[in-house]
Order: C-alpha cells, then sequence, then structure tokens
C-alpha cells in the first residue's frame, strides 16, 4: 500500500492543503463554547443585548469561516484523492496490458475487475476520508481537552477520566471490528463475482434451465456476506449506546462538579456549558475517527490487493531476448527458411500437472495452408497460440522465418500474424473501428477487399450505414455466423504473412465455409495459412495436415496420405460420414 501512495506525488498540494484547512474548521469550532459562555456569562447574566448581538455576530462568523475552511478542504482533498484514484487506475490498466495469457489466467479476470472498480472505489473513499479527518480529530480531541483545562482545573479532570475510557471502548469495538470488515470485503469479492459469471453467462444459464440452482448458490453467498455483515453491525452497533452512557456519566459527573464550583464562585454557568460543549465534540470527534480507521482499514485492504496487481511481474516482455547464435535468435543457415517451424516444441501451461503439448515438430513453406486436426483437447489452440508467442514453448521453439519467436520485439512478431480466435469478440463501435485494428490507415477498399475474402460483405448490405453500421458491447447485435466473418476479415486486413483460424468458421454453413475457403486460397498475396478445425471438409484441401491426438502428433501429410496412413484421421474423415463437404 505504501508503493501506492508514491502516486499522491501528482498531488502534493492538494494533499497539504487539504488537510490544513480542515485543521483550521477544527481551530474555529474550538472557539464556539468559549463564544457561547461568555454570552451566557457576560451578556445574559448582564442582560447586555449589544454584547450579545455581538457575540452573535461572532458565532455566525465563526460558522461561516468553518464552512469556508471546511468546504475548501473538501475541494483539495477531493482532488487529491479523485487525481490519485486516476492516475492509480491508469498505472494498474497499463500493466495489466503488459500480462501474458499465462498471467492473465494465473490473475483471474474477474478478481482483476474487482480491483479496477470497487477496490479503486473504496481506496478512492479512504484516501478522501483520510486527508479530512486523520489530522481533524485528534486535533480537535486534543484541543477540547486542553480548552477545558483552561477553563477549569478541577471540573476538566472528568475529562482526564473520560477520553481514555471513551478510547478504550471506541479502539476496543475497532479492534474486533476490523477483522470482521475484512471478512466482509472477502465475502462481498465472492458475491460480485458470482453476479458477474452469472450475468456474462446468463444466456446459458438460460438456456439450461439453471436459473433455479444460481439463485440457490448466489443465495448462499449472500447469506454469508450478510450474516458477517449483521454480526458486525451488532457489534459495532455497541459503539453508540456505550460511548453515550459514559459520556452521558461524565456529563452527570460535570454538571455536578460544575455547581459545587459555581456555588464556591470559581466557575461560571457559561463555563460549565462550553466544558460540556467540549464533551460532546470530543465524543463526536472520536466516534468519526473510529469510523474513519475502519473505512482505512478496508481502504488499506483493497489498496493490498490493487498492489499485488502491481507487483506480479508479467512473465513475457514485449522484447526481444539478445540475438546470439546459441539461443536460436540469429538465422541459422542463411537461405530460404521455412515460415513457421516447430522444433521439439513442448508446452506445459502454468500450474499444470502435465505436457498439453510433447515434441511437436513441423514446418511449413511460405504460402502454404496448414490443418490442424483433432479430438477436442488434443491441443490444437496451445499449438497455434505458440506461433504468435500468446504461450511460450517449455521445451524445444517454435520459429518464424528461421527465428525462434522468442528473440521477436512482441509488436513485429505479431504483425506478421492475423489471428482468429475461437471465441469471436468484436469491440463497440463501428464496423470500420473494428476492422482497422491491425492497419489503422486501412482504406475502405482495403476493408471491404478483407470483407469478402471473409465471405462477410452480405452483413453490410442488410445493415445501415455500411461501414459504420455500430457494432454494440460484445458484438451483441450480429448473429455468431457474422461475427466470425468480421473477426476473420479483420485478421486479413493489412494482408498477414501469416493467418491463423482458430475454429473459426464453425459458426458457417459448409456452402460459406467452402466460399471463404476457396477465397483464401486465392488470396493475391502470399500468406500462410493455419487452419484449427474439428471438421475434415475444411482442411482436407491444405497442403498439410497434422493430426493431434492428446497433445501430440499423431501424424502429418496430405488429406489422401493420411488416409492411408493414419487411423486416428481416417477414424474422424468417417465419422463426419467420410465424404467431402
Ligand atoms: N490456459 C490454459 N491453462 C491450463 N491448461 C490449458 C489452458 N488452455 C488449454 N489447456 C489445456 O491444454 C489442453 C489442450 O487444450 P486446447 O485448447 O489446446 O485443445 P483443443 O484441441 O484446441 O480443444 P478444442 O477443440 O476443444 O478447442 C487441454 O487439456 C486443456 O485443458
Amino acid at each position: 500500500m505504501k508503493k501506492l501512495l508514491t502516486y499522491l506525488k501528482y498531488y502534493k498540494k492538494e494533499s497539504i492543503l487539504g488537510p490544513l484547512f480542515k485543521l483550521l474548521e477544527a481551530v474555529f469550532e474550538l472557539f464556539v463554547p468559549i463564544v457561547m459562555a461568555k454570552i451566557i456569562d457576560i451578556g445574559i447574566t448582564h442582560g447586555d443585548r449589544p454584547y450579545i448581538y455581538k457575540m452573535i455576530a461572532v458565532l455566525i462568523g465563526l460558522g461561516l469561516a468553518g464552512l469556508l475552511f471546511s468546504v475548501t478542504a473538501q475541494y483539495f482533498a477531493a482532488k487529491a484523492s479523485v487525481g490519485f484514484v486516476k492516475k492509480l487506475r491508469h498505472a494498474v490498466f497499463s500493466h495489466i496490458q503488459s500480462f501474458s495469457f499465462t498471467d492473465l489466467d494465473e490473475a483471474g479476470t474477474s478478481t482483476l475487475i474487482t480491483r479496477m472498480t470497487s477496490d479503486m472505489n473504496q481506496v478512492q473513499t479512504g484516501l478522501n476520508l483520510a486527508l479530512r479527518l486523520l489530522l481533524r480529530s485528534p486535533l480537535v480531541v486534543f484541543g477540547a481537552m486542553v480548552m477545558a483545562f483552561t477553563i477549569n482545573v478541577r471540573a476538566a479532570l472528568v475529562f482526564a477520566v473520560a477520553i481514555p475510557v471513551l478510547s478504550v471502548i471506541v479502539f476496543f469495538i475497532m479492534y474486533v471490528c476490523i477483522p470482521l470488515y475484512k471478512k466482509v470485503q472477502i465475502r462481498l469479492d465472492t458475491v460480485l463475482s458470482t453476479t458477474r459469471e452469472n450475468l456474462t453467462g446468463v444466456r446459458v444459464l438460460r438456456a439450461f434451465c439453471k436459473e433455479r440452482e444460481e439463485i440457490k448458490k448466489f443465495d448462499g453467498e449472500n447469506e454469508a456476506l450478510t450474516s458477517v455483515q449483521k454480526y458486525t453491525g451488532r457489534i459495532s452497533a455497541l459503539m453508540n449506546p456505550l460511548t453515550y452512557v459514559v459520556i452521558n456519566l461524565a456529563v452527570i459527573w460535570l454538571i455536578y462538579t460544575g455547581a459545587v464550583v459555581v456555588n464556591n464562585g470559581s466557575l461560571t454557568q457559561g463555563e460549565v456549558v462550553a466544558l460540556y460543549n467540549y464533551m460532546t465534540q470530543i465524543l463526536v470527534e472520536l466516534i468519526k475517527f473510529a469510523n474513519l480507521i475502519i473505512t482505512i482499514t478496508k481502504s488499506i485492504a483493497c489498496g493490498n490487493r490493487i498492489q499485488a496487481v502491481l507487483d506480479r511481474k508479467p512473465t513475457q516482455t514485449g522484447g526481444a531476448k539478445a540475438a546470439d547464435s546459441e539461443n536460436g535468435c540469429v538465422r541459422q543457415n542463411g537461405g530460404r527458411q521455412p515460415k513457421v517451424a516447430f522444433e521439439h516444441a513442448c508446452l506445459t501451461y502454468k500450474g499444470a500437472r502435465e505436457e498439453s503439448l510433447s515434441d511437436i515438430t513441423f514446418s511449413c513453406e511460405p504460402g502454404e495452408t496448414v490443418g490442424i486436426i483433432g479430438g477436442t483437447g488434443s491441443g490444437k489452440s496451445s499449438l497455434v497460440n505458440m506461433i504468435p508467442r500468446f504461450y511460450e514453448a517449455s521445451s524445444g521453439r517454435v520459429c518464424v522465418d528461421g527465428i525462434d519467436v522468442n528473440c521477436y520485439n512482441l509488436p513485429d512478431l505479431r504483425e506478421k500474424i492475423g489471428m482468429v480466435m475461437q471465441k469471436a469478440i468484436l469491440f463497440k463501435g463501428t464496423i470500420r473501428d473494428n476492422l482497422k485494428w491491425r492497419k489503422e490507415d486501412a482504406t475502405d477498399e482495403e476493408l471491404l477487399c478483407a470483407m469478402q475474402t471473409a465471405q462477410a460483405s452480405e452483413i453490410l448490405a442488410g445493415k445501415d450505414g455500411g461501414l459504420d453500421y455500430f457494432i454494440e458491447q460484445n458484438g451483441r447485435n450480429l448473429s455468431g455466423g457474422q461475427k466470425q466473418r468480421l473477426t476473420i476479415a479483420r485478421a486479413l486486413v493489412g494482408r498477414p504473412e501469416i493467418l491463423i483460424l482458430d475454429d473459426s468458421a464453425s459458426a458457417l454453413d459448409f456452402a460459406t465455409d467452402a466460399r471463404l475457403r476457396q477465397a483464401l486460397r486465392a488470396l493475391p498475396y502470399q500468406a500462410t495459412v493455419f487452419i484449427v478445425s474439428q471438421r475434415v471438409s475444411s482442411i482436407r484441401h491444405a497442403d498439410k495436415i497434422v493430426v493431434l491426438d492428446d497433445g501430440k502428433m499423431a501424424a502429418i501429410g496430405t488429406h489422401d496420405e493420411l488416409l492411408k496412413t493414419c487411423g486416428i484421421y481416417k477414424e474422424i474423415f468417417q465419422s463426419q460420414g467420410g465424404v467431402d463437404a
């Protein structure tokens, strides 16, 4: 959390002025009981109306000055806390952008969202309160005590007893409540992530009629949160009755002692009222301070969670490894190189016990089409994800143009590759915005050409605005097939040297899929194409087909060769009717 506070350096002035104005407000507040005492002792006792009016004017002046200081303090505190969180949010967001797929798998998207949203809000609230109250409350407590002693030492002795007792009660309750508040925060996190998961998968849940189970699961978590909140609430609710009992006993004592001292003539009635007011000020400030500490504790817990994100070192840097002939960062023997080559490449996901891919060795020439086929979970996506270095080989290597992918700067490597992921994801914005991701200055002609190859031109025909048609968040105003074709078009813009289609035609009908494959074969430039598919029809015309079985390469060859030599391929082919689509 301490490290986070370095972001306050951009708001030094505000972080000093905020508390300072709050202190000024407190000083003015401390004079109010004295003025009241004067009104009673001089104005009322002697029936001196002008004096009373004058003192009322002073009271109003004190009030207005206090208000002005308070508003100014609020302004600076808000500016500092909002600005601080803005910088912090920017830093965390930028840091998350440097996370590799492995880091994202490990950190978990859902909790990252909670940290970027509710945790940030909590930190902002905590900082705002701390800037305003952290110095003010102790000053008021201390100042009120000093003022009480300057009025009358004997009568003020009640403060010397009451304040420690009040402090013990307040801080004991706080001591018990703080761990409970942390528990509340953890349970709240669970409720939030269940809500998020539920809302993102709401269509699937409805399709499977899982609403009841989900409500039951949610109720369980909600109940757990409520029960810990209730328990915490019950304990913290003791704060007011207990402190008021102490304060009222102190007031009785004060009035009794005051009465005795007033009788002696060494204390005036106004001074007794002033002492009473100081007692109330102290109580209010102690309660505010206790609440402040609770809020700060929650904020520190949230700040630490944010810090943990910043502390996570990205496992992959965007940079390249140093060029050295040993590690394959220098092209070995000049001449013509395969476009992509897997050399005994293995992949073990972080935390996984077994390899997901073992000893993958094959290569392909520029312009070739490579089909990847295999059962579910056989490692097809894992294999193509190693080309753009989404996941790095745990042993062996993957080369592009004869150079190990680990030796490339990530942007240089990824610029060569047009990737279409299994899940078609589009972003809020126009079709044009979405298509320009690989090439910002692409002309409309280039975009339309890519859409034509991706068999996506007909989407424009049915939509108002053509390329300016607005896509809603997650592309929810498009069908699954339309989204897939647009993601293929997006990958084609900028003429990538390598095009990877990871099961990205699954929502297309056979005829459209066939037209897409034909268009890809007729690309007016040389592109090496990887097609991952469960359908033999999608890959049967590929120059090479890699058959995967449980993370291992079962065979490689053309369709006809594999039908003769690879039992697994033949089985897949026959299970799909054994005919071309
Ligand atoms: N991010 C990940 N973290 C850990 N394990 C993973 C991850 N992604 C995939 N795996 C595991 O790696 C293996 C291969 O998965 P992969 O997604 O590559 O298979 P696939 O052949 O593409 O499957 P499908 O056809 O179902 O998409 C599976 O056992 C899977 O559980």
